[in-house]
């Protein structure tokens, strides 16, 4: 039998090295649990700096009584109800609270499942669904497993993988305020977890408004005594500045600021993450990286569908709360830090609440809303917004929004930070644009006419889909005479990586796992993008500003291009549909 992890430390290398098999062990000695197989990284050190899975000094938990966890465990060992003989480390049990519901079937039990299948997850982990709805084990395998559609279905072993992981998926019915109904599910957790040391994590994918109960009775009922517990919450984080930080307050009564990991899934997103990566490891971009080079920036969302099946949820909410917020003002924050001191989570989280505490009061003038209104195009019609039966008639909601932000500090100084986010546009996409400025006294003007923003470099970080990184420049058109062409120096991923691209949400839960939280909303950031943008939200609802309409499967109302163009921006997006 392999040792297990005791209470000592090892130092994380680097982020990008946890399936590595690198070690830089530190005292106290590393002792290690190796045994063959993928799942070496399972020796290594989370990029937290501590070993995978063990606890963080703000879990709550004291290193004896991990160091008597283990010792028990050693004695227990076989106790946990798998066949796998060779169990090592500390167990970890996933509760999704709100299995039945469409984010648990469409990405949490998908997610899980790739982790699980390329061998990311610990020897001893075990799935729980836990939700209202009656099911039996049974039951939750065959919905887990026919809503199982990920980028793994056509990997080789996909059929057994799904089986072995299945075995490790539970179901327990509750009501989430019933204290009652979690002690039960402790007593489960208790049973499979067999008397090991065992980690907790919880993943509330739930209506906010039933968060706090949730959290009540996992953290008083079915936390765990001597492992970790930690708690990936869902947005929306409330609905404004007093909601959010009622929810944060609530929040607290039952867990540290450490436990709670605010998920916002375009933060795992695989170019969102190479944002950094690009700038602070290449010396051409981080020297252009300010007022001095840099016209204006785009953050642009758009998605070729209306809200359909959502429009309950969305109308309380609207596009600014549901994208902009959140997902846009996150890339944003993470554009435009200064340096971290180092990659570490609280280095960067410090750096991008910096930025959003520089933000100026964004005005209703620099804000542009509109709606989608029904169309028929090519003999098929297209809902409006209003025309979703759960939404209410006459809504003002808006299902687009551009904004023109600015940050007040003095890299940015004078910067557009234009946003577009709509639903029921003519594509679907997700994509960073950096305009830089006209080449001074440019010696090659009079081959580009008169408009000399054609002949900006342009940076575009394509989010999705088809991720890709490219430069627009000029160049020469091969031959006699003086041609200059716009051309792209290209990093196209699917061509240079051949391998598909894990989930957002694959790279958040393991790094809720690893208790890595840089990828994580802490509550100042969050208090810092409701202080931006609540005064404006109520502003629009106060003065029930009218959306324009624009129609399902077009471009967006033409006022985001009058405000663009108010600060001389010209969107980027809307050249040709590779542009
Ligand atoms: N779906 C998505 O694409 C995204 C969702 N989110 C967020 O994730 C969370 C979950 O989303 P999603 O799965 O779509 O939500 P659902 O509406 O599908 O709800 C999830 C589960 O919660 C239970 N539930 C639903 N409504 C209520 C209610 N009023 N009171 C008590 N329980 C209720 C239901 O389970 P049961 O009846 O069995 O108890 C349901 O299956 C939400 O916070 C959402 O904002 C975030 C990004 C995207
Ligand atoms: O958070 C949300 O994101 C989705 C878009 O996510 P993506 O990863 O598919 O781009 C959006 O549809 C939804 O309205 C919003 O709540």
């Amino acid at each position: 039998m392999a040792s297990i992890l005791g209470p000592s430390l090892s130092i994380v290398t680097s982020y990008a090295f946890r399936n590595e098999t690198t070690l830089v062990a530190h005292s106290p000695v590393w002792i290690s649990c190796a045994r063959p197989g993928n799942r070496n990284h399972f020796q290594l050190k989370s990029s937290n700096g501590l070993p995978l899975n063990a606890l963080s000094s703000n879990d709550g938990l004291a290193a004896s009584s991990l160091a008597m966890a283990d010792s028990k465990s050693q004695s227990l060992e076989g106790s946990f109800p798998l066949s796998d003989s060779e169990l090592t480390g500390p167990n970890l049990t996933i509760t999704v609270v709100g299995a039945s519901g469409d984010l648990a079937k469409k990405k949490i039990f998908p997610a899980l499942f790739a982790l699980y299948y390329e061998d990311w997850l610990p020897e001893n982990f075990l799935v729980f669904g836990f939700a209202r709805t009656k099911m039996t084990n049974d039951e939750l395998r065959i919905m887990i497993s026919k809503t199982l559609t990920c980028r793994i279905d056509k990997r080789e072993n996909c059929e057994d993988k799904m089986d072995k992981f299945l075995k490790r998926c539970f179901y327990h019915y509750g009501q989430y305020n019933s204290e009652e109904h979690f002690s039960e599910l402790d007593s489960k957790l208790r049973e499979k977890e067999g008397g090991k040391l065992s980690n907790r994590l919880y993943y509330l994918s739930i209506p906010p408004n039933i968060f706090v109960d949730v959290v009540r009775c996992a953290s008083l009922k079915a936390s765990s005594k001597d492992g970790w517990t930690r708690v990936i919450v869902e947005k929306p984080f409330g609905r404004d500045s007093e909601s959010s930080s009622e929810l944060t307050k609530c929040l607290k009564q039952y867990l540290t600021e450490d436990q709670i990991f605010r998920i916002d899934h375009y933060l795992g997103k695989e170019l969102v993450e190479n944002l950094s990566v690009l700038r602070f490891s290449n010396l051409v971009f981080e020297p252009l990286w300010s007022r001095n080079y840099i016209r204006n920036v785009q953050i642009i969302f758009s998605e070729d569908f209306g809200t359909e099946g959502r429009g309950g949820y969305f109308d309380n909410y609207g596009i600014i709360r549901d994208i902009m917020q959140n997902h846009l003002l996150q890339i944003l924050a993470l554009f435009a830090m200064e340096t971290p001191v180092s990659l570490a989570a609280e280095d960067i989280r410090n750096e991008k609440v910096k930025v959003l505490r520089s933000m100026r009061p964004l005005q209703l003038e620099n804000v542009v809303v509109g709606q989608y209104k029904g169309h028929s195009k090519g003999g098929k019609s297209y809902p409006g917004y209003t025309d979703d039966p759960t939404v209410p008639k006459g809504s003002l909601t808006p299902t687009f929004a551009a904004a023109a932000l600015f940050i007040d500090n003095a890299r940015w100084d004078g910067v557009p930070f234009l946003m577009k986010a709509g639903k029921a546009l003519h594509t679907k996409r997700a994509e960073i644009r950096v305009q830089f400025r006209h080449v001074p006294g440019n010696l090659y003007k009079r081959n580009f006419g008169t408009d000399l923003d054609k002949a900006t470099n342009e940076l575009v970080l394509r989010v999705q889909p088809d991720e890709a990184i490219y430069l627009k420049i000029n160049n020469k058109v091969p031959g006699l005479g003086m041609r200059l062409d716009r051309s792209d120096l290209n990093l196209l991923f699917r061509s240079r990586y051949p391998r598909e691209i894990p989930d957002a949400y694959e790279r958040l839960l393991l790094d809720a796992i690893e208790g890595e939280r840089r990828l994580f909303i802490r509550s100042d950031e969050l208090d810092a993008a409701w202080a931006l943008f609540t005064p404006l939200l109520k502003e629009i609802e106060n003065k029930k500003i009218a959306p324009e309409l624009y129609p399902y499967g077009s471009r967006g109302p033409v006022g985001a291009h009058y405000l663009a163009a108010r600060h001389n921006v010209r969107w980027g997006d809307l050249g040709n549909e590779d542009s």
